[in-house]
């Protein structure tokens, strides 16, 4: 729990997010064009809200699969350790697969995941990241398809969580301690 108050102030409207989902599903359509079954890979817990969109709007013949991983625990820093508490259902070798990432900010997480699914030899692996924060990355990895670039504000909201709150609000809003000066 976190013990410091906060509140948060909207960054990303339900309206924008939906928009960008539509754009992003729609250059993803594009490139998979033709494949019998895509992969989507979402990362729990914190891609759930986004995926659910995602695949909604990909006009493709789809499977859904989940791989859990964390490193943050409560914490507003990453522990640089990537856990892996729950993998996939299915094989990926010889297919095309997409990871649906919610954010990238170290890039630790996503680098340990593709690291760890290209070693299944997927027929394509791509990533669509809905938010990149540049400007934290500390392993050199960037996702195929970004929604949104942010600063560096702590972000909530949309699936993401501070200490797993706040994934069930319909925007994404950065957090504000009310106790700093
Ligand atoms: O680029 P990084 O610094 O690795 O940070 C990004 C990761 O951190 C969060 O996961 P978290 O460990 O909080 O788990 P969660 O998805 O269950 O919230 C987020 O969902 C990303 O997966
Ligand atoms: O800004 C963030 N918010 C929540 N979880 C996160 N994990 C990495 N960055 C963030």
């Amino acid at each position: 729990m976190p013990t410091r108050p906060y509140v948060i102030d909207q960054m990303i409207s339900p309206k924008s997010i939906a928009a960008r989902v539509e754009e992003l599903a729609r250059e993803i359509t594009a490139y998979y064009e033709g494949t019998d079954k895509l992969v989507v890979v979402g990362l729990l817990r914190g891609s759930f809200v986004f995926i659910a969109d995602l695949v909604r709007e990909l006009h493709l013949p789809v499977e859904v699969d989940f791989l859990e991983a964390s490193s943050y625990g409560d914490a507003m820093t990453s522990s640089r350790e990537v856990r892996i508490l729950k993998d996939l259902r299915g094989e990926i070798a010889g297919k095309d697969v997409l990871v649906v990432e919610d954010i990238v900010d170290t890039g630790f997480t996503l680098s340990h995941v593709v690291r760890l699914l290209r070693s299944r030899e997927p027929r394509r692996l791509e990533v669509c990241a809905l938010l990149d924060k540049p400007t934290r990355r500390e392993v050199d990895i960037r996702a195929t398809w970004t929604g949104f670039e942010i600063p560096d504000e702590f972000v909530v909201g949309y699936g993401i969580d501070f200490a797993q709150r706040n994934r069930n609000l319909p925007y994404i809003g950065k957090v504000r301690f009310t106790d700093e000066g």
